[in-house]
């Protein structure tokens, strides 16, 4: 039977021939668990056995609260050092990156079935591997087994097509699909985004996109793999759909006229076009996150500043999503370049995205993000207000103070 990549790669990993509504019990490729949500896997696996199933699968990044911005997170890290080390699991303290930016650079292969406790594991659909979020107690029997139930899900097929317009980018498509599906239109499908707009898309793009797919209630994002998988993971396998595959629904855009997109408070899709909000006053834009905190995204926001300064009344605080990315950003002289413009550079991490660690609005404060999430009460104040942007949007409204749209300054 014609199989989507989806049914593809849960048939092999539970070695069984599935089609979308079966249930797999299934071989994990690669288990994730953060500072938030290790704990209490470790706890769980402590339950039920002594040794993990294969160390070198499993995989801990402290990114969340990074470095221990209290007691208990201080405490909670000393534990997962403490269970790496004895289990000899792979681990990433502090400052290293976010856990799913992580994954990307040095873990994740096409084809492969990735679990991780944190929902935005789907951003990994980017390279070809099937990724979803489980829960920490999930997660916990993982470590002890390997071994986990996924129900196959059915896929949305999203074909994108067009050559997106100048300071229109990768997030404003995912912000436009999210207003258009809606913040549950896709609950546990899979969503594979193909086309030749996609085939153009530089992986940090793919994987913005697939990053995005839980905020429309997806169990993952997908994209089939090209050269880019194949030059970004050094793997030279392959996946894709069968010409025949069976969807549960095809979704064709043409992106050639899209405009630059905002999610405005308090919903993911309550999507609109920068114009309806554009002239909002900020307090504080937040450029980073495993939405954008990659490289291709901070340097789009660094040829949006050009020679020009953020705002005095805006803080702008950026955080790149990894070390790597840190580093290739200072080679090329941006981080510099945004710390002369005034802005707070922090080591990589998670950042402001949910009110974890640093960088909380307080009551009544306005906030940009490039994260994925602007619900009441994440970053910050429950009074405070979020919209989300793009890093092009994001960097020419903390020049400017204010929403406004970067194709006005650059053209
Ligand atoms: C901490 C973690 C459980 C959470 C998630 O699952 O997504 C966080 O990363 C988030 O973005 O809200
Ligand atoms: S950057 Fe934000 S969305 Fe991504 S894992 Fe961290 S807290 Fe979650």
């Amino acid at each position: 039977m014609p199989k989507t990549i989806a049914e593809k790669i849960l048939s092999r990993a539970s070695d069984q021939d599935l089609e979308a509504g079966d249930y797999a019990f299934a071989d994990i490729d690669l288990a994730m668990a953060n500072d938030i949500t290790a704990p209490l896997a470790v706890d769980a696996f402590n339950e039920i056995a002594e040794e993990v199933w294969d160390p070198d699968k499993i995989i801990i990044p402290l990114d969340h609260q990074a470095p221990a911005d209290s007691i208990q997170a201080a405490d909670n890290q000393k534990k997962l050092r403490k269970f790496a080390k004895e289990q000899n699991t792979t681990f990433y303290d502090v400052g290293e990156g976010i856990c799913h930016q992580l994954m990307l650079e040095n873990h994740v292969k096409p084809g492969q079935l990735v679990i991780g406790a944190d929902s935005h594991t789907c951003t990994y659909g980017a390279l070809g591997a099937f990724a979803t979020g489980v829960g920490s107690t999930d997660m916990g029997a993982a470590f002890a087994s390997g071994k986990l139930w996924f129900k196959v899900p059915e896929t949305i097929k999203v074909t994108l097509e067009g050559k997106l317009p100048d300071y229109v980018g990768p997030k404003d498509v995912i912000l436009m699909l999210a207003g258009e599906i809606g913040a549950s239109g896709a609950l546990y499908q899979a969503l594979e985004f193909t086309g030749p707009t996609i085939e153009k898309m530089s992986i940090a793009g793919r994987a913005t996109l697939c990053n995005m797919a839980i905020e429309m209630g997806g169990k993952t994002g997908l994209v089939a793999t090209d050269e880019k998988t194949k030059e970004y993971t050094g793997s030279n396998r392959e996946i894709e759909p069968d010409e025949e595959a069976d969807y549960i629904e095809e979704k064709h855009y043409d992106v050639s006229n899209l405009e630059p997109k905002i999610a405005a408070p308090h919903e993911v899709d309550n999507v609109k076009d920068i114009s309806e909000v554009e002239g909002t006053e900020l307090d504080q834009v937040f450029i980073g996150s495993c939405t954008n905190g990659r490289y291709q995204d901070l340097k789009k926001a660094a040829e949006i500043l050009g020679e020009r300064k953020f705002s005095n009344e805006v803080r702008t605080i950026i955080v790149p999503a990894s070390r790597k990315v840190n580093k290739k950003l200072m080679e090329e002289d941006i981080i510099e370049k945004f710390m002369d413009a005034g802005a707070i550079v922090q080591s990589p991490c998670c950042g402001p995205c949910m009110g974890s660690s640093f960088g909380l609005l307080g009551e009544g404060e306005v906030g940009l993000a490039t994260s994925n999430r602007n619900f009441k009460g994440r970053e910050g104040s429950p009074k405070a207000r979020v919209y989300l942007s793009s890093p092009m949007v994001a960097a020419e409204s903390a020049i400017k103070g204010e929403i406004t749209d970067p194709r006005k300054n650059q053209k």
